[in-house]
């Protein structure tokens, strides 16, 4: 079965109205590629203009609520991100999982209210370090799919982001053979939990993924697209990944 490959920049705490102008390299690159989806996650406060900048290109936001609306202050709802015009979500960040101590139960909750408004949703799993050299890996890749995922969730409002903790921001990323286990064992949770949809989920990879590394990554069985964040900054360094995802799609 072939998956439409899916390309995601996140652009974290970065960017800025200035910085905007990377985004005209980057939806160049894009609408070359019609055969795979691109996304950019910016700021909350940079979606609109972002949106205004390159009206054809596809943006997210980086979290949502998991109330549509209510006394959160700070908060921003799925409604909201939709009224704006964003068509993604990432949710379960491992630094919002570290930072805001969000849980697996809140992640799910967030993933239903996102996707019941229309939202594709990114929900984030990935082990830390430790888990990693301890051999917990694969035990707790399990528990936060089991714990984050919605019953009802389908491979077109669904996409799941293994990112190893250890991986992001450091230059480092695991060799191919592990994440081939990891996404083949990722994808058979996906099938017990969601039946023939668990085959079609989008199984991205993050953690460090650059234009070097992008097609090696995206090459391995069940890698489906990359969640990107320092390279997808800049077209300069994000396009190459696009052209790598052409390349294997
Ligand atoms: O959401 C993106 C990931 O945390 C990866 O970040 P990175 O590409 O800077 O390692």
């Amino acid at each position: 079965m072939t998956i439409r490959k899916l390309i995601a920049g996140n652009w974290k705490m970065n960017g800025s109205l200035g910085m905007l102008h990377e985004l005209d390299g980057i939806a160049k690159a894009t609408f070359n590629h019609p055969e795979l989806d691109v996304v950019i996650c910016p700021s909350f406060t940079l979606i609109a203009p972002a949106i205004v900048r390159q009206p054809d290109m596809t943006f997210g936001a980086q979290d949502c609520h998991y109330d549509e609306s209510g006394s959160h202050t700070g908060c921003v709802s799925a409604p909201m991100l939709r009224e704006v015009g964003a068509s993604y979500v990432i949710v379960g960040h491992s630094e919002r999982r570290i930072e805001q101590n969000e849980t697996n139960e809140e992640i799910r909750a967030k993933t239903t209210t996102a996707i019941a408004n229309g939202l594709v949703t990114i929900v984030c799993i990935g082990e830390s370090r430790a888990a990693h050299a301890s051999g917990q890996a694969l035990p707790i890749i399990g528990a936060q799919l089991d714990g984050c995922i919605p019953p009802d969730a389908t491979s077109d409002n669904l996409v799941v982001a293994y990112e190893p903790i250890w991986a992001i921001g450091t230059g480092n990323t695991p060799p191919p053979e592990s994440i081939a286990e990891m996404h083949a064992s990722i994808r058979d949770r996906l099938c017990l939990l969601l039946g023939s949809e668990g085959k079609k989920v989008r199984i991205l990879y993050g953690g460090s993924v650059t234009g070097k590394n992008a097609e090696e990554l995206m090459a391995i069985p069940d890698v489906n697209g990359t969640l990107v964040g320092g390279a997808s900054l800049t077209a300069e360094q994000f396009v190459p990944i696009i052209e790598a995802g052409g390349r294997l799609a």
